[in-house]
């Protein structure tokens, strides 16, 4: 693909809820923003490789609030994900929403500066100059969420993989997975919190992994959102390739031990 406007100019106006608020604040941040990618980068895939087995991976998430808990704790970024590193995580996301989540820019690259694990930005993309920081910021993935996407998915996952980055590509019902399936994305995350009512159902990554698995997916499997226990792992052990896991652990006080503490078999 080559630089240019696509992707660019699209209607998100559509999204509910809670989502769509965020969305809205997200379009009109990245109005102007320059759509251009730049030269093709090469595909390093180490995010995607650091979820693959074997056992259960953990991308640890630096997450210093949302709209569910209000504020969780003031994490200083490089410290946190310095500490799941060395509590065993596989990967740092990283929120780099700031109205909502307390993120921003220097988050991503105090983590990035701070481990060799590789780093997600967490983000509501929903332009290509987003896919164009992440990768500039040293991410190694970008978060591609199919709710506000929808049918831009495959393009913006084209986007993500132009500029060398892993995408994991978010869905919550068996529709969304269906068109992320249809993308060829090669990372999809499954959230277990419905994003337009900030409700939690821990069924939710067991019944649509499974799903995919059933449709021939051979990618990795990512289950998010919710996981505060080892018990609350049972339903995805053995079945998804990593746990995407924030609120529990940036909000524990220890982060290192809550990140072992966690992942221990119970
Ligand atoms: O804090 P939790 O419940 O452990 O969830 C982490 C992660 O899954 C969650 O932050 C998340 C998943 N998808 C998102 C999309 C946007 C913002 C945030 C998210």
């Amino acid at each position: 693909m080559t630089a240019g406007n696509v992707g660019a100019g699209r209607d998100f106006s559509r999204v509910p809820g809670v989502l769509g608020r965020i969305v809205a604040e997200r379009v009109a941040d990245y109005r102007a923003a320059d759509p251009a990618l730049g030269a093709a980068r090469p595909a390093v895939r180490r995010f995607e490789a650091a979820l693959r087995g074997p056992g259960l991976a953990l991308i640890a998430e630096v997450k210093r609030a949302s709209p569910s808990q209000g504020a969780i704790a003031p994490l200083d970024p490089g410290q946190a994900a310095r500490a799941y590193q060395a509590g065993g995580a596989a990967a740092i996301s990283v929120l780099t929403e700031p109205r909502h989540f307390g993120g921003d820019a220097q988050a991503l690259r105090d983590v990035v500066a701070g481990v060799t694990l590789p780093a997600l930005r967490k983000d509501f993309v929903v332009h290509p100059a987003m896919l164009r920081e992440a990768a500039e910021w040293g991410a190694g993935a970008a978060l591609l969420m199919v709710s506000v996407l929808q049918e831009a998915t495959g393009e913006f996952l084209a986007m993500a993989h132009h500029l060398g980055l892993d995408a994991l590509v978010e869905v919550h019902d068996e529709r969304e997975l269906d068109l992320a399936l249809a993308t060829g994305a090669r990372i999809i995350g499954v959230n277990n919190r419905d994003l337009k009512t900030l409700h939690i159902d821990l069924g939710v990554s067991p019944r649509l992994i499974r799903r995919a698995r059933e449709a021939g997916f051979d990618g990795v499997l990512v289950a998010e959102s919710g996981y505060r226990t080892p018990a609350d792992l049972a339903g995805v052990r053995g079945l998804a390739d990593a746990v995407l896991v924030g609120t529990s652990l940036a909000g524990s006080g220890d982060l290192q031990r809550a990140a072992r503490d966690l992942m221990a078999q119970p």
